[in-house]
């Protein structure tokens, strides 16, 4: 049996006439954590909207959890175990912070529950102090916190977090790297893009970088971090 949670070949996309991504391979493995880099308007969205069913015009294989997903509508992925947390967050303004994570509930594919509700509280402490607020009187930050906290009690096998910490002060971004490495040694799955390259390669067992909708790098996390010259070169740093 295959490890893979996310498995994609010759995968293309566009935007109408625009074409995106210019036939990328891509591996998720069960419990290991991928940094996706590359500098803005590189394809990083894109290809995770791909992989997700979000980007109808797309082509290529894509297997999530062995299941074949060129047909397939960005629900599935859910079902399938993988928890989404897009750019720009997601969560429901009029409800308070308690219904937004109680109405995400639900047992993982083997039937876990390992994250419920009193977890997530002690993960992320600001939230249980808001409890009873509704979406929209919570700082963005706390949004933030919120939409990682409702992916999480979908107990998934893999979340993938987009820009999570983009646009927040910097004690809410140190408190979400901290929830972004707990998330990694608690075993599951992650995929992360963030504009902090360094933070990635710190919080990553494994580096693809992409330009211009293509994989012109990936490998080991840990000599990439010895070695950055090609990190710098790609990414303009
Ligand atoms: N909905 C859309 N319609 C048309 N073009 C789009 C759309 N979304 C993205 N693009 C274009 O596709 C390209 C890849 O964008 P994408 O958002 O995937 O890049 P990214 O690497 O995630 O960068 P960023 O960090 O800026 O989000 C860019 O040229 C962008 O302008």
């Amino acid at each position: 049996m295959t490890n893979d949670i996310i498995r994609a070949r010759d995968v293309h996309a566009w935007y109408g006439s625009s074409h995106i991504l210019h036939g990328i391979d891509f591996n998720l493995k069960r419990g290991e954590t991928v940094g996706l880099l590359g500098r803005n308007g590189m394809g990083k969205s894109t290809l995770i909207r791909s992989l997700l069913g979000h980007v109808r015009q797309r082509s290529g294989t894509i297997e999530l959890q062995q299941q074949d997903m060129s047909r397939a509508r960005p629900f599935h992925a859910a079902r399938l175990g993988i928890a989404y947390v897009p750019e720009g967050r997601g969560i429901f303004p009029n409800l308070s912070v308690r219904e937004n994570l109680l109405m995400s509930a639900r047992a993982g594919r083997n039937g876990t529950t390992a994250w419920d509700l009193d977890r997530i509280l002690d993960t992320f402490p600001r939230l249980a102090e808001r409890l009873d607020n509704m979406g929209d009187q919570l700082s963005g930050g706390e949004q933030q916190m919120l939409s990682i906290g409702r992916a999480l009690m979908t107990n998934p096998d893999a979340i993938i977090l987009d820009e999570a910490t983009e646009g927040l002060a910097p004690l809410v971004v140190a408190e979400i790297w901290r929830v972004i490495s707990l998330i990694r040694h608690s075993g599951l799955a992650a995929l992360v893009v963030d504009r902090n390259y360094r933070k990635v390669m710190e919080q990553s067992d494994r580096l693809v970088i992409l330009e211009k909708g293509r994989v012109v790098l990936q490998g080991e996390a840990a000599p990439l971090r010895d070695d950055p010259t090609q990190i710098h070169q790609y990414l303009g740093v």
